[in-house]
């Protein structure tokens, strides 16, 4: 079907105005496959993380990899867009402050004026790469683009921080993307056959690309073109040089994008209802699955108008359940539901099948086990103590570079309180185990603190299989569920019991959209099949 004929409008509303741009930044060349994932299994008696050049692309579930430098679990990214707003860059900025869980590699915002696109983006925490007041004001306009950055595809570098600015026969254009595309190789391989020449080694940039060859016109149909060869999860952002900026989820609608309005008209969007709270922009509804949203704040005189379209074909939603497991920030709304309820729901669901008759405490992991440990409480009438407690002046574990640092941070990261544990029977709720570096700890800590005994309960299903589409966990080799069953994950965590959320109560908690989740890392049910690509043993780099 011609991509125009594929756009169906589904309404269309006027609001605004904006002006225009021209672009700016340059990338130099690297190659084509920059980098390939590898990693080492887990042995049965600890997490193995040295083998760093072993190629999982081999294993019998096909698996391929892209990240040389990591065998660690990553998050994903955080996209944020504002039309309509004269502050635009600084309101990015502070959306992205919001976000910035979703991301810490790099962070960029990107904004129009007067005909120009500009961008600044940097590696590192979004107060580190704005830091200098001059960052923001070489940002001017009302139109701007955001986002944070944690890889999927493409090495930690400078050159793949978003948003990318390309010009192409038509103007120039900005792009920021949360998500993976699982067929980025395939595509990339055929736009490169055809004469292509890449600046990145980030899947995003293969969307501009099939953009930019697209015969199709206008814009939204040369978008809406791309999007049909593009498999895989995307929340996407583009802000071009006509004042419009187009926003796109992908078919599943695996990762979160919403909409909201500031006081003033402006229009927000962004991964999270957290950015829009921060930004005083009022939420008012997800972009759905499938959908393009048009925002052409080019019309004289006029308020910006909004246009929605839907992409084809329409294929069951399959949300990231894992975005209420772990990922989003508990005061966010994410797909139409409270992450906080979601996550008190999940532990008090773990309470009723999994309870510890004889507990005298319940405590969280801080921070994510916090609301499930609230719900066990609840669910079981044990009391809820901090026994526990965070240092704030530490990062997150989850994504720290070798297994060595990541074993310190839990001790730097979490300190025990002896009143609380001493002698007594401690159940401690945690979200998720991903290589149980955290587990082992813990019950460690705790043991030492005099505690009687120690049960682990944790608020999802085993996580068995890796995420292809945007979560960059780690090889299912790395997956400590993956290689162990659950009596031999106890006794590599050392705690007196185990036991995990089942699948079928995580799948009941979300009711009658449990059929419209992706669970795929608990059930290996994957939407769209991982890729199959094999890496020819010359391209793993050394380290
Ligand atoms: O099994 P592991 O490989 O140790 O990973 C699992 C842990 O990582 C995450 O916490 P993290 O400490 O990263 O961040 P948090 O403070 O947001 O919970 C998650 O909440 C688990 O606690
Ligand atoms: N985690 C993400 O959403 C990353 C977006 C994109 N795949 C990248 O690697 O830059
Ligand atoms: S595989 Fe897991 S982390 Fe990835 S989209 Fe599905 S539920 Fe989310
Ligand atoms: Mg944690």
């Amino acid at each position: 079907m011609a991509a125009a004929a594929a756009v169906s409008l589904w309404f269309s509303t006027t609001a605004y105005r904006r002006r225009s741009y021209y672009s700016s930044r340059r990338h130099s060349s690297l190659p084509s496959v920059s980098r390939v994932k590898v990693c080492s299994p887990i042995l049965s008696t600890g997490i193995k993380s040295t083998l760093r050049t072993r190629i999982c692309s081999y294993q019998d579930d096909g698996e391929f990899l892209l990240d040389v430098e990591s065998d660690k679990p990553r998050e994903e990214c955080g996209v944020v867009g504002i039309v309509g707003d004269p502050d635009a860059a600084r309101l990015c900025s502070l959306a992205l402050h919001a976000l910035q869980h979703r991301g810490q590699e790099g962070a960029g915002i990107a904004s129009l004026d007067q005909g120009k696109i500009e961008s600044v983006v940097g590696l590192g925490l979004v107060n580190e790469v704005f830091s200098a007041p001059s960052k923001l004001a070489s940002l001017p306009g009302s139109m701007a683009i955001g986002h944070v950055r944690y890889s999927t595809a493409g090495a930690k570098s400078i050159l793949n921080v978003q948003p990318f600015v390309a010009g192409y026969r038509f103007g120039t254009v900005a792009v920021a993307h949360n998500g993976n595309i699982v067929n980025y190789h395939q595509l990339r391989a055929d736009l490169e056959d055809h004469g292509s020449i890449f600046n990145t080694s980030s899947d995003t940039e293969v969307i501009l690309h099939l953009m930019a060859t697209s015969r199709s016109r206008p814009f939204s149909a040369r978008l809406v073109e791309a999007c049909e060869k593009l498999e895989g999860a995307y929340s996407l952002v583009f802000l071009t040089q006509d004042n419009k900026m187009f926003v796109v989820r992908d078919p599943h609608g695996f990762r979160p994008l919403v909409m909201g309005r500031r006081s003033n008209g402006a229009i927000v969007f962004a991964s999270e209802t957290c950015a829009l709270d921060l930004i005083q922009a009022e939420y008012e509804r997800e972009v759905q699955p499938g959908e393009v949203i048009v925002v052409d704040a080019g019309i004289p005189n006029s308020p910006p108008a909004i246009s929605s379209m839907c992409l084809m074909p329409h294929v069951v939603r399959k949300a990231c359940v894992f975005e209420h497991v772990y990922f989003a920030l508990p005061h966010s709304i994410v797909f139409g539901r409270a992450v906080y309820q979601s996550r008190q729901t999940f532990g008090a669901m773990l309470a009723s099948e999994s309870p510890v008759p004889n507990a005298d405490v319940v405590i969280p992991v801080p921070d994510s086990g916090f609301y499930a440990a609230l719900g066990f409480s609840e669910k079981s009438g044990v009391p809820f103590q901090q026994g526990l407690i965070r240092s704030h002046y530490i990062g997150r574990t989850f994504i720290k570079p070798t297994q060595e640092t990541r074993d310190l941070g839990v001790r730097l990261k979490l300190a025990p309180v002896q009143g609380i544990l001493k002698d007594k029977v401690v159940v401690v709720v945690d979200d998720s185990i991903v290589r149980g570096t955290t587990s082992s700890k813990i019950v460690r800590l705790i043991k030492n603190a005099g505690a009687k005994e120690v049960h682990m309960r944790i608020a999802c299903p085993p996580i068995v299989g890796s995420c292809y589409y945007g979560v960059d966990t780690p090889c299912s080799k790395e997956l400590i569920s993956n290689q162990m069953d659950v009596e031999s994950v106890r006794k590599f965590i050392g705690s007196d019991s185990l036991a995990f959320l089942s699948l079928d109560n995580l799948r009941d908690s979300l009711g009658d959209e449990a059929p419209t989740y992706c669970d795929a890392c608990f059930s290996t049910n994957y939407p769209i099949p991982p890729p199959k690509e094999q890496v020819p043993p010359d391209m793993v780099l050394p380290l």
